[in-house]
């Protein structure tokens, strides 16, 4: 075999940047031009399958590899392995009229990735593609290049915790965890399985682990149903959620008369954003709402707290239900699910807190806090999870049988339900979002739009519910309905399952920030039926109804008065007399394979621009900056180039590499998050800037990449300054000072400090003029032009939608440094966390006395 084994900065047919060719013998394919790219690897036939020039994909009615390119992104690999030395087949018919290949020994490796279905693209298998060839080296080399590209997946999971319920489904949690236990192993990934051994158990173990416990893995896995996962999470963030209870209409609040009032008075108490914080200073959710059982963990270490930027939660389903699943992965498959936590990233849900109250001996209404990913619903939903625990042995087929015995009964409920009123996303959106929705060609019937990662849905709701907060203390932003319902829910997602294609509500999206509460009034039985029917039905109106009230809400709060069912919170019971309830958007992440694609691009780019240097391919004085050369010779490109020049290879190089890799992935993902527009706008203004300032001659730079990077950190700095972070593993800080810190070390390292200076300079600028000045009342002088949404979308990469720096913007922390105090004396400047709705609903306590 003839062995290129060469590296190319330009792959002649392509002309796109590559890394490494060589020739290869693909197992049951032929010899192959096999290409390696940092996001990339492809391969080419070497010879024609049928002696047709043509692209042809099938030969004598068999279906064949094409002999035009092939390839997998390197984001769908998940493993790399060197198998030594063994046999790699021939394809039948490589050459015409042989119809059986042959086989060859030599020394091969394996790449594990993932493969889409073609009919169904949610649909995800593993593949596996085995590479031969005579030299050992050769193989190794090929390997190592792939495993270093494999290592730039920051953020795919090494050491997960993994919790099994045997009983879920039809009972085959273990074996559906056997059948994709394999991947994790092969992919690298830790695991610590825990089969449990009764109902409850993974609860009790998630508030009784400590932080430091937790924080050595980097996710919790459930084989489970919506139930089981609902344990989980509520053992989780009963311990370590920090929020007020929901808000209620101001002649219904249950909380005046609690202990809690005790604590949410006292004005010393200092809340911290939990969005960023590692600290534990407000411990807003009182011990007393715990039992004392679940309450251990409080007072631990606690560098855990929700949302949380690196913690997720995976979902593999074997349950009756799996709702979550379906809605995240768009498949009920195992594997698919298994795959997605092991290349992942991740997608946020918001999580609904559901509060009953109960009269006790020592107040008058004591909370009782449950968490729901996905649903919570009172009468026929109550009734039919009651009824359905009787006949769990029927596994899944005992929701149709409970389900037709409930209906046949037909029993309503006298309630009252007030909700907050939210004004619906049509009639509130503003101009700008109208505008993008239409340029979306989302304009008509939206809701229609099945929900998956990268909603543009989910972005536009969110940006319209971010400029309507209504004030929960004002009477007249609650509405109130009192009767009989045959059921009341709250969706959480579209809860989108086998028995209902489109859900119970299709325009509940994953992290829209909403509770889709749907009234159902008491009405003939027939009506009922039709209604279940187009809930039953893909494309089915079960909305539409004079007996269905639909409203898009942030809380609510619900009151028996009679004859009561219970409340199914996932799946599982809870009787409640007077409940309350609210959303926090996009409180936990799941994991899921979106990657955050600007820094990474970034990254790259630096990376190839220093490799070709390296490699001498071109010299720097022809990327360089150079005005002269720009207006005489049109030498346009250099305005861009200098900025992806960040040093050769060296201590510094990989330095700022390692910053954009960290700290520009932080920033997309927690202030950025889901604001790709913004966050490709942020670099445009950094250049734009430095270009401007390299127009001053004592401040021109041949190559501005560094103080574009130096921008990154000051930025990050800004919107994350209670990270800790530590320097040389010998000083701890907070990353407020990490700036500074670095241009210290500049200092003593005699590394020129202009670079430096000039990106924290630009860094300010864009954080007053976006942030700082907004927030004082000022214009945003700094918004995301349109023409940069519309490169995002043709990119095709991240979310296309902007979301503006409010009032209640995610930002918050930033703008007063790093916390603020709850009914401290600085109020013109105190600024709401992220779920404003609750905070806001503990502002309305404390102001309310
Ligand atoms: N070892 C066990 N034995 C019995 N019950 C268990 C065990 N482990 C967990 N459970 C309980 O089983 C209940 C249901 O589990 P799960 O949600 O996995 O299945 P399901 O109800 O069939 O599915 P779905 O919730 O999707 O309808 C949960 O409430 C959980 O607490």
């Amino acid at each position: 075999m003839d062995t290129i084994g060469n590296f190319n900065m330009r792959d002649n047919d392509s002309q796109e940047p590559s890394i490494l060719t060589s020739s290869f013998f693909l197992d049951h394919v032929g010899e192959v031009f096999l290409t390696l790219k940092p996001d990339e690897l492809s391969w080419k036939l070497m010879e024609s399958l049928c002696n047709d020039e043509e692209d042809r994909s099938t030969c004598l009615g068999m279906q064949f590899l094409s002999k035009h390119v092939t390839s997998i992104n390197i984001s769908d690999v998940y493993a790399v392995e060197f198998i030594d030395w063994g046999l790699v087949h021939e394809t039948l018919l490589t050459n015409p009229g042989i119809l059986l290949g042959h086989a060859s020994e030599m020394y091969r490796f394996t790449v594990h990735g993932v493969e889409r279905s073609r009919s169904q693209p949610s649909l995800w298998a593993p593949t596996v593609f085995t590479f031969g060839h005579a030299d050992k080296q050769i193989c190794q080399m090929w390997v190592n290049m792939i495993n270093s590209y494999l290592s730039l997946e920051t953020d795919r999971p090494k050491n997960l915790l993994v919790y099994v319920n045997p009983g879920s489904g039809k009972g085959n949690g273990c074996r559906i965890w056997e059948s994709v236990a394999p991947i994790f192993s092969q992919a690298k990934v830790k695991t610590k399985v825990i089969v449990t051994e009764r109902a409850g158990q993974a609860f009790d173990a998630m508030v009784s682990i400590t932080n430091r416990e937790l924080n050595l893995y980097d996710g919790i896995v459930a084989i489970g149903g919506d139930g089981f996962f609902n344990e989980i999470l509520n053992g989780i963030l009963l311990s370590r959620h920090r929020a007020p209870y929901p808000p209620s209409p101001p002649d219904e609040d249950p909380t005046v008369e609690t202990e809690s009032d005790v604590l949410l008075h006292d004005p010393t108490i200092t809340i911290v954003d939990p969005m960023v914080s590692n600290d534990d200073e407000s411990p807003l959710l009182k011990r007393s709402t715990l039992d004392e059982s679940q309450a251990v963990n409080l007072n631990q270490d606690s560098e855990m707290s929700f949302p949380n930027e690196r913690f997720r939660f995976g979902l593999i389903p074997s349950g009756s239900t799996d709702a979550i699943v379906i809605c995240t992965t768009g498949v009920r498959d195992p594997m698919t699910s298994a795959l997605h936590i092991i290349l992942g990233k991740r997608v946020c849900l918001d999580i609904a807190q559901v509060v009953r109250w109960e009269k006790s001996h020592v107040s008058k209404n004591k909370p009782h806090v449950r968490y729901a990913a996905s649903f919570a619903g009172y009468g026929f939903y109550g009734d039919v999870i009651t009824e359905s625990e009787k006949y769990r042995w029927m596994g899944p087929k005992r929701y149709d049988y409970a389900g037709t015995k409930v209906f046949l009964r037909h029993r309503s409920y006298e309630a009252k339900v007030a909700y907050m009123k939210v004004e619906s996303e049509k009639t509130n959106m503003g101009a700008n979002v109208r505008r993008i929705k239409a340029f979306w060609g989302l304009s008509k019937d939206s809701e229609r739009v099945v929900c998956r990662a990268k909603c543009d849905i989910c972005n536009m709701t969110s940006v319209a519910q971010q400029r309507e907060k209504p004030d929960p203390k004002q009477e007249s932003n609650w509405v109130r309905v009192k009767g009989r319902f045959l059921s009341i829910g709250a969706a959480v997602i579209s809860c989108r399952n086998e028995k209902a294609p489109d859900g119970l509500v299709v325009d509940a999206h994953l992290s829209d920030g909403f509770l889709h509460l749907v009234l159902i009034k008491d009405c003939p039985r027939a009506f009922y039926l039709w209604h279940l029917t187009q809930l039953a039905r893909k494309g089915g109106t079960p909305l539409n109804f004079d007996f269905v009230e639909h409203h898009k809400t942030t809380c609510f709060t619900f009151t028996s008065s009679g004859e009561e069912s219970v409340w199914n919170v996932d799946g599982e019971i809870l009787q409640a007399q007077k409940l309350s309830a609210q959303v926090f958007r996009g409180l936990i992440s799941l994991y899921y394979n979106s990657l955050p694609p600007v820094a990474k691009t970034y990254a790259t780019i630096c990376f190839l621009t220093s490799l070709g240097r390296h490699l001498q391919l071109y010299s720097p004085r022809i990327i360089a900056l150079s005005y002269g050369d720009v207006f005489k010779h049109f030498q346009i490109w250099r305005l861009i180039t200098n900025f992806i020049f960040i040093g050769s290879f060296s201590f510094t190089f990989a330095f700022r590499l390692f910053i954009i890799l960290k700290y520009g992935v932080q920033l997309e993902r927690v202030p950025f998050d889901k604001r790709t527009a913004d966050y490709v706008w942020m670099f445009f203004f950094g250049a734009f800037s430095l270009l401007a300032i390299a127009a001053i001659p004592f401040l021109w730079s041949p190559f501005m990449g560094a103080s574009l990077v130096f921008m990154i950190v000051y930025v990050w700095s800004r919107e994350l300054p209670n990270i800790r972070i530590n320097i040389y593993g010998l000083v701890e800080l907070k990353g407020f000072y990490l700036p500074w810190t670095m241009l210290v070390i500049d200092l003593m390292l005699g590394n020129p400090l202009m670079p430096s200076l000039l990106g924290i300079g630009v860094g300010h600028l864009y954080y007053f003029l976006t942030v700082l000045h907004p927030l004082a009342g000022g214009t945003n002088f700094c918004k995301t032009p349109f023409w940069v949404h519309k490169l995002v979308m043709h990119w095709g990469q991240g979310f296309q939608m902007n979301s503006p720096v409010t009032q209640e913007a995610s930002t918050g922390v930033a703008f007063q440094g790093r916390s603020y105090r709850v009914g401290g004396t600085s109020s013109g400047s105190t600024r709401y966390p992220p779920n404003a709705g609750a905070f806001s609903g503990m502002s309305r306590r404390i102001r309310g006395h």
